[in-house]
């Protein structure tokens, strides 16, 4: 991820922190940045490291996403209690990295998103900043996204104003497409300025494998690790010709979405759906691989072939280390002419990407620089995102 110049004086040492919608772990990154808060001229990723939750924590987190569950008492408690293990989180990794504590400049920590409603004006995400600044003793910028919907975009995707910093090409247009519990795509097209680059959420990433893998195996599995039951099964094409009729996949972007849609409720549909037809367990899990894909493909010939034919797919995210989603997706976008490589392949971390977002995004707050685009959000200017706990 390195740019071309040497490094400088004014480098500084940052962590991010990232929990995304899988809810699998913490991902904190310390890297060292040097240049201009906004436009880096070299970010290096010094450490990396994944911590699992634990999993009472993961259990509690899964019942906070209903609403109906979620009250004030239980996510003021996990606010508090996820602010303490990202606090931990972070000084595990300057540990690793072998750097002081005080060299540190800032954390950006991006927190658990539990709800996110931007039509209604509101998003939400837990991890408390002030716990986590009063335990490291280092500033901590968090809750990024209130400030874009704000001024009325969508608070999210916030990582592409990093991934034009630092994949940005003259030659070559590429789609960075992130896999995660949602997928979601960024357009850098060649030889783009900031206000070209445009994403939105192409659906769903590994939330509806990771669902319905669970409820088959009554929580045994929290993923098909390595495609195992993809493998095995056949894709349904009835069932995948009538899930792709969910409407989501045709509105236009800028659009976000989340487990309000594609959570516990869409999969106890698809069990319905997979059971009334006889499915195998195997087949259901293949068949909502295949959805995945598809969702991917369909989203570039929407709403990004016409305008940027694409050079390159860069895959990021879990989903990338399921074999058959990646074969189905290669299959996908090789059809329509565009060559597919995981981050890793391209000599990228796919792990670390996101964590290092936050920490550049944090760099742009701490110097009061905008960080969202609004090509990507919606939103109707830029505005500096987040929350300083000193
Ligand atoms: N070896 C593997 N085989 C199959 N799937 C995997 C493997 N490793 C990770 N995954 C998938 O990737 C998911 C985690 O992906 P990731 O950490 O990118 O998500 P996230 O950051 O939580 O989500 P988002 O980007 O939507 O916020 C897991 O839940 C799983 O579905
Ligand atoms: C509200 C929220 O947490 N959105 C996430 C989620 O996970 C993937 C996709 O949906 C993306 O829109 C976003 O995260 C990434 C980090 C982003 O803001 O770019």
């Amino acid at each position: 991820m390195a740019r071309s110049a040497p490094l400088s004086s004014e480098k500084r040492y940052a962590v991010g922190l990232m929990s995304g919608t899988s809810v699998d772990g913490i991902d904190a990154a310390l890297v060292e940045i040097a240049g201009e808060p906004g436009s880096p001229r070299e970010v290096r990723l010094i450490a990396f490291e994944n911590t699992a939750f634990p999993a009472d924590v993961r259990k509690e987190i899964f019942e906070l996403f209903d609403p109906a569950k979620a009250t004030l008492d239980r996510v003021g408690r996990m606010n508090v209690a996820l602010g303490e293990l990202y606090a931990a989180a972070a000084l595990s990794v300057i540990a690793e990295a072998g750097v002081a504590p005080g060299e540190i400049a800032f954390i950006g920590s991006h927190g658990q998103t539990i709800y996110h409603a931007p039509e209604h004006r509101y998003t939400v995400q837990i991890g408390e900043g002030a716990v986590i600044a009063a335990r490291t003793r280092i500033p901590c910028v968090s809750d990024f996204r209130p400030a874009d919907i704000a001024v009325g975009g969508q608070g999210a995707p916030l990582v592409p104003f990093t991934e034009y910093l630092l994949y940005r090409e003259t030659e070559r247009t590429l789609l960075l497409q992130n896999i995660g519990g949602i997928g979601n795509v960024t357009v850098i097209p060649d030889g783009c300025s900031p206000d070209q680059v445009y994403a939105f959420d192409t659906g769903p990433g590994n939330m509806l494998i990771d669902g319905v893998v669970s409820r088959l195996t009554g929580g045994s599995q929290t993923m098909d690790t390595g495609g195992a039951m993809a493998r095995k099964g056949m894709v349904d094409a009835e069932l995948l010709r009538e899930l792709q009729r969910e409407e989501y996949y045709a509105l236009q972007a800028p659009k976000t979405t989340g487990r309000e849609r594609f959570g516990a409720a869409y999969v106890e549909e698809l069990l319905r759906l997979g059971e009334e037809r006889g499915l195998s367990a195997e087949d259901l899990v293949t068949t909502v691989t295949m959805l995945t894909a598809w969702s991917i493909g369909d989203a570039y010939d929407r709403f990004i072939r016409d305008r940027h034919p694409a050079d390159l797919m860069l895959v990021g995210g879990g989903g990338s280390y399921n074999p058959v989603l990646m074969q189905f997706l290669k299959q996908e976008m090789e059809g329509k002419g565009v060559p597919v490589k995981t981050q890793e392949e391209a000599g990228g971390n796919s792990d670390a990407k996101e964590a290092v977002a936050f920490a550049l995004l944090a760099d742009c707050t701490m110097a009061g620089i905008p960080g969202n685009l609004p090509a990507a959000t919606g939103a109707s200017r830029p505005v500096v995102l987040g929350k300083i706990s000193w």
